[in-house]
């Protein structure tokens, strides 16, 4: 089946997500009815305080929603429409999730920490390019593997290091490397710099920028940190309890803030990135 052409690369109607649980009445409704769309090329930031529903949003995107069956605790779209390059992904069929997915990158909040402890860096960035091909040619991967690495500023001689022989921001740096090793035209970065020492902080956005930049895919980078959004994105949606407080340019999402969320965001806005 050909996929649908849309004009936006995501687009959020209305949506609802909650988390599964058998107990109907513990289900937690995660993201309330939020709408919004990203551009062909765009970097949309999304902001928020913890626990506003920034991670959920973005997993839903990432294609990590409404799969693995009834099991408690997994997020599910429950209401309004949320399509990737026109697909709708409200109980989408794994097949097409399957053929959706080698478009969208994922670096998750703990990309670093999900990194296998057993296969070296070279292994852990190729490994979606080998669940996805078994009989891959291990030359022509190695080199997609190397000029990644080289591209998230790593020095080669990293590739047959382990994980735990790394740094946080070097780690974080090989999650951000595997989740863009099959081109994906849609990157959806949770807390990019987690964990990531102040100093190199600014390093990893630089990377995601140049990277976006040279291969124009779109993007939703997910912070609790403004100067993280901002420093790449030129709008934002700004979530509180689930919800969109605010959605448009920075600078006018800030100008003149009513809500208590956007009146801090407005009082930290001059913060650096990882001050
Ligand atoms: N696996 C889960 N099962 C049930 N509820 C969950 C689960 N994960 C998150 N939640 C709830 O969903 C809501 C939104 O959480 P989410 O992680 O999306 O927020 P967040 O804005 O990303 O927060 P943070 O910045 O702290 O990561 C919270 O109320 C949280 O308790």
């Amino acid at each position: 089946m050909t996929e649908p052409v849309a004009k936006e690369v995501v687009r959020a109607d209305d949506l609802s997500i909650h988390y599964r649980s058998r107990d109907v009445r513990s289900r937690c409704l995660a993201v309330a009815g939020v709408s919004f769309e990203v551009a062909p090329g765009e970097i949309l930031g999304i902001v928020g305080e913890s626990g506003s529903g920034k991670s959920t949003l973005a997993a839903a995107i990432a294609l990590q929603a409404d799969w693995g069956g009834q099991e408690s605790g997994r997020p599910e779209i429950c209401g309004g429409s949320l399509k990737v390059f026109g697909t709708e992904l409200r109980r989408i069929g794994s097949r097409r999730r399957d053929r959706l997915q080698l478009s969208v990158g994922y670096l998750a909040q703990d990309g670093a920490e999900r990194l296998d402890a057993r296969l070296t860096v070279a292994e852990n960035v190729a490994e979606p390019i080998y669940s996805r091909d078994r009989r891959f040619s291990s030359r022509e991967a190695g080199i997609a593997v190397a000029t990644l690495i080289d591209s998230v500023r790593l020095p080669l001689g990293l590739m047959n290091r382990y994980p735990f022989e790394l740094s946080s921001g070097q780690r974080q740096r090989v999650a951000l490397a595997r989740s863009l090793i099959l081109g994906p035209r849609l990157l959806v970065a949770d807390e990019p710099t987690r964990g990531v020492d102040v100093t190199v902080r600014t390093g990893v956005l630089d990377v995601i920028r140049e990277l976006q930049a040279e291969h124009e895919f779109s993007a939703v980078i997910v912070s609790s940190d403004l100067a993280v959004t901002s420093y790449l994105a030129e709008r934002v949606v700004v979530m509180s309890r689930g919800t969109v407080v605010g959605l448009g340019p920075i600078n006018g999402v800030l100008a003149d803030p009513i809500h208590p969320y956007l009146k801090a965001l407005a009082a930290s806005r001059f913060d650096t990135v990882g001050a």
